[in-house]
């Protein structure tokens, strides 16, 4: 079992293939990043799932698999299969924008895959053109379709952004709901590579929205799911993601491994450390301590509602996979 240095169980890895991405979402990185991590420097996925079998022999439970685009990296359902095949039993997941999902959905699900998370902040094609910067919406839809057609569990993500998403936000949830899809609505949190224009809703705010259609209540956190979960009267549950609440952190059982190799304990700090030379040269044991070292500094919590101001981070989404 793995316990961090505030006696939180981690049980869940997410990995980053790739930092590289296909859109340009104004609350992740609105212009072409300057410097992408050569090809070179990016662990094969041979050494990536070297990485995925020492954290789930030491008490990973669940892998996410993410990025950047994952789907833009060749070859993922290769990475998929190794992970589902060393152990069958574990919750294994992917994070998309659902662009490429039209012809990948069918090889994911046949590589093990059991579930995917996809985003969808708009229902109207302009609006969802101006957050993604490219005109995605019809295509991320038949990706949608096609996940749910191949057998995956579908999980919608949806980032509210004042005025340009915050009027449909009903809207989406109808949709999900009608295609039986649980929506996460995420607060927006700061970062350095965001668009300066961009302003998310609070949890509070997001609600407000919701209740001028639904009633709903405050339900039972689902497993290691950092949403909390409402349940509208009919049933239907929905989550918010939201960091920016005193307790978010207390319930943290998180890690993150970038394309690169570096470990992250946290999604808001900067302090982190490679496994990749440990790796490459097949010193399993170092892995593992490195592991555990990094478990052992992870900070208590983020600052994006400290007392003096939202701290803003200087982490890119993209590289860390959110
Ligand atoms: N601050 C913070 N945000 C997180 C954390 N984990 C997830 N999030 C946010 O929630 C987003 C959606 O996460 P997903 O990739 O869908 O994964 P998940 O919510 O763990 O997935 P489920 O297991 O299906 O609940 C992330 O991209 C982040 O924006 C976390 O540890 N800290
Ligand atoms: C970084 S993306 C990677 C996977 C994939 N490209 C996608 O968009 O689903 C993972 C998640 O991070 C979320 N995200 C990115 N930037 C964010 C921000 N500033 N605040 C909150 N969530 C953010 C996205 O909405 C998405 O659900
Ligand atoms: S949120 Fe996902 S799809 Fe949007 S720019 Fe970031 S990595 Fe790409
Ligand atoms: S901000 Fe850091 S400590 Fe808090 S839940 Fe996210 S990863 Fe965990």
């Amino acid at each position: 079992m793995l316990i961090d240095g505030h006696g939180r169980k981690v049980d869940y890895l997410r990995v980053s293939v790739t930092e590289r991405c296909n859109f340009r979402c104004q609350y992740c990185m609105p212009e072409k990043p300057f410097s992408w991590v050569p090809r070179e420097n990016l662990l094969s996925y041979e050494d990536l799932f070297k990485f995925v079998k020492v954290s789930i022999d030491e008490g990973i439970r669940k892998v996410r698999i993410t990025g950047g685009e994952p789907l833009l990296r060749e070859g993922l359902e290769n990475f998929v299969k190794m992970i589902a095949d060393y152990k069958s039993d574990i919750d294994l997941a992917l994070t998309t924008n659902a662009y490429l999902l039209p012809k990948a959905a069918q090889k994911l699900a046949d590589a093990g895959l059991k579930r995917i998370n996809v985003s969808l902040d708009s229902l109207n094609d302009e609006v969802a053109a101006k957050i993604a910067q490219k005109d995605v919406l019809k295509t991320v839809l038949k990706g949608i379709q096609a996940a749910s057609d191949a057998g995956l569990k579908v999980k919608v993500n949806c980032v509210p952004m004042k005025g340009i998403n915050d009027g449909e936000l009903v809207e989406i949830m109808d949709f999900c709901k009608e295609k039986g899809y649980p929506i996460r609505y995420i607060e927006y949190m700061e970062n350095q590579h965001a668009k300066d224009t961009a302003m998310g809703l609070n949890s509070e705010e997001i609600q407000a929205i919701i209740r001028e259609k639904y009633n709903f209540k405050m339900i039972e956190r689902e497993g290691s799911s950092p949403s909390q979960n409402y349940q509208l009267e009919d049933g239907y549950v929905f989550g918010i993601i939201e960091p920016h609440k005193d307790d978010f952190c207390a319930t943290c059982n998180r890690i993150r491994l970038t394309a690169s190799g570096v470990l992250i304990p946290c999604l808001y700090f900067e302090d982190a450390q490679s496994i990749k030379e440990a790796i490459q040269s097949n010193d399993i044991d170092k892995a593992a301590a490195i592991l555990k070292d990094v478990l052992a500094n992870k900070p208590e919590k983020n600052k994006w509602a400290d007392e003096e101001g939202n701290e803003t981070s200087s982490r890119a989404f993209y590289e860390t996979g959110g």
